[in-house]
């Protein structure tokens, strides 16, 4: 991008360049419209001038991958930037009509869903989107973003490497890097077969409000409401101005420095070696714990104890939910096919949850504030996440450590007023059946969506019959619990004692900031605003699984659970030294 409050001279300069760069293919006619530019350079012409040889040139070509039809200066921050016409609707789930590439490839088009990637633009394929391993939400929560830290973060070094097949140019970021657009997803916009076979825009959702030009707040949320079936529809699609972010209290450089950082951070967590799963020292007590709680609870069972066989199917059930979370994080044996056939017998089979479901939400909730209001209903809808149903209703309120440095003014505001109830306990206590539903409903949601990764829509056949297989063998082992009374009772110790995991979760999030501050927010003060460790007493860590580490989970998210004890420290120490906050000082059980 091209900072406008520069020197005027040197901006026309470096457009023209630009300019040359995008006409660099074949035109002959496009010379005589440069000559034009460069005598509006010359003359230092007044901007105007220079823009309307710009908007000729670009018009001009017929095969620019710009499709400008206008071009002006869009940002209130002085950047100059080539755009679609504001009057037209953008039909693009690509908002990049205003990308200056150099591309060579001939499908940089509308239609695409792009994102910037280390100053890179890739495009995803379509098929990706339908067959993401970290679902499509993720995705289409990040067009028009960059995505670096976040893509970062979420793939390997081999996924990172097959990326660089879809970069189809180059953006140059100014100092503050890119300025984001609202990824049309946000507005509740979504690309949908229109009944003439074409892909078209179709508006989910529509915005309540905004929490625009809050004088005490940046935030920046908006809240979506579920589009009425039949409603009249005003746009065909988004609108430039509903994809610029609102103006919040963020200043892009902090972000950008921010984001320097997490690079950095990640780089000393590369270096340490934390990456590599420690099969032996890491997994090996955890299975030999695995193994003792499910033979205990067989045991306690044939012996006829069913309160005591359940409440440690129940505990079995609970470090299990671990084990899962690492799998669908592709974070242990970093395989992508392995680590799913590995979490579908963990989770469906014996915990009888779908993982796919797990996946497409759990990775949501990575890359984006959680939504508490009841208004927003369209997100909630779509994110299912397991607290959806909880958070409305209570959440208990917890102390953080006197050690605990004070936030930031600027970026760290506080969540919203949390009220401290008993009844949230008894909610969360039987989250489990909630995650049931919310599972079921998603495979039979895509039972007929088109899944191509990896050779095909095994997995979610493999679901399905593991699933039925958990039906099998816990309906045997509640019927054999021989009267109504007690297979309720089986039931819910078991589902009960399942469920600290849940009150831990609710807890690492939810007593943290829960607004929104939109896409200028980089992922790094997303993260350290968003989430806080629970401390508990070291002997009963391993109820928490590594994961009350949630912090530096949510900087690192495929990084060994066994390894976040030592990453954390690193985070730790970083934050020290750069002034930022990391919170660690949630206690969870003095309080139940
Ligand atoms: C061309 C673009 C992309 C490709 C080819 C791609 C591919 C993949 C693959 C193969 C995985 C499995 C993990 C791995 O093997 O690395 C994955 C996971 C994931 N991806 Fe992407 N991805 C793309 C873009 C994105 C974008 C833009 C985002 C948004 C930030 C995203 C978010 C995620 C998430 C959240 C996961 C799950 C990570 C986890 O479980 O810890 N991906 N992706």
């Amino acid at each position: 991008m091209l900072d406008y409050n520069q020197d005027l001279h040197t901006q026309l300069t470096q457009a023209h360049e630009a300019v040359c760069r995008v006409s660099l293919q074949k035109d002959i006619e496009v010379k005589e419209l440069q000559g034009n530019l460069d005598k509006a350079i010359r003359l230092n012409a007044p901007a105007d001038i220079f823009r309307h040889s710009l908007k000729t040139l670009l018009e001009h070509r017929a095969d620019s991958p710009i499709h400008a039809s206008s071009c002006q200066t869009s940002r209130p921050s002085g950047h100059f930037s080539f755009t679609c016409d504001a009057a037209r609707p953008l039909d693009v789930r690509d908002p990049f009509a205003r990308v200056r590439t150099r591309s060579t490839r001939a499908d940089v088009d509308i239609n695409n869903t792009l994102f910037i990637l280390n100053g890179n633009v890739v495009r995803v394929p379509p098929s990706w989107l339908t067959s993401h391993p970290g679902g499509n939400l993720a995705i289409l929560r990040h067009v028009g973003r960059d995505a670096t830290d976040e893509v970062d973060a979420f793939h390997s070094d081999e996924t990172l490497q097959k990326m660089k097949g879809s970069v189809v140019g180059r953006v140059e970021l100014g100092e503050d890097g890119w300025v984001p657009f609202v990824p049309p997803i946000a507005n509740g916009w979504v690309r949908r077969m229109g009944r003439d076979g074409k892909m078209e825009w179709y508006n989910e959702a529509r915005p309540l409000k905004s929490t625009e030009d809050s004088d005490t707040s940046p935030a920046s949320q908006i809240l979506l409401k579920k589009a009425q079936a039949g409603a009249e529809e005003t746009q065909t699609g988004p609108m430039l101005a509903q994809l610029q972010p609102t103006p919040n209290k963020l200043s892009p450089k902090t972000e950008k420095m921010h984001s320097d950082a997490y690079k950095e951070l990640h780089k000393r967590v590369i270096d340490a070696g934390l990456y590599k799963t420690r099969f032996i020292t890491g997994y090996g007590p955890e299975f030999v714990r695995y193994t003792l709680l499910a033979l205990v609870s067989a045991v306690c069972y044939y012996k006829g104890w069913l309160v005591a066989s359940a409440l440690f199917l129940g505990l079995f059930w609970q470090q299990l939910t671990f084990f899962a979370h690492d799998l669908g994080h592709v974070g242990v044996t970093h395989d992508w096919t392995l680590d799913r056939l590995i979490s579908i017998f963990v989770a469906d089979l014996i915990g009888g949850m779908s993982i796919g479901w797990w996946v497409n939400n759990h990775n949501v909730h990575h890359c984006k504030s959680l939504s508490v209001s009841p208004l927003n209903d369209y997100d909630n809808e779509r994110m299912r996440l397991k607290w959806s149903l909880t958070i409305p209703l209570t959440t208990p309120t917890f102390s953080t450590s006197p050690s605990l440095p004070s936030p930031p003014s600027s970026s760290t505001p506080s969540g919203p007023p949390i009220t401290s109830h008993k009844l949230s306990y008894i909610v969360l206590s039987l989250t489990r059946f909630n995650l049931y539903a919310n599972s079921y409903g998603y495979l039979a949601k895509t039972a007929f969506e088109p899944k191509r990764f990896r050779g095909g829509r095994w997995w979610w056949w493999t679901e399905v019959l593991c699933l039925g297989l958990f039906f099998a063998w816990f309906g045997a082992v509640l019927k054999g619990c021989g009267s109504w009374p007690n297979i309720l009772t089986y039931l819910l110790v078991s589902h009960v004692a399942a469920s600290p995991v849940h009150v831990q979760i609710v807890l690492s999030h939810f007593s943290r900031s829960t607004a929104d501050f939109g896409p200028v927010e980089s992922f790094f003060a997303r993260q350290l605003r968003t989430t806080v460790d629970v401390i508990c007493s070291p002997h009963i860590e391993f109820i928490h699984g590594g994961l009350h580490l949630q912090v530096t989970h949510h900087l690192f998210p495929r990084l060994p659970r066994h390894n976040l004890h030592e990453a954390s420290l690193i985070v730790k120490e970083f934050a020290k030294e750069r002034g930022l906050e990391y919170a660690d000082g949630i206690m969870m059980w003095s309080r139940i």
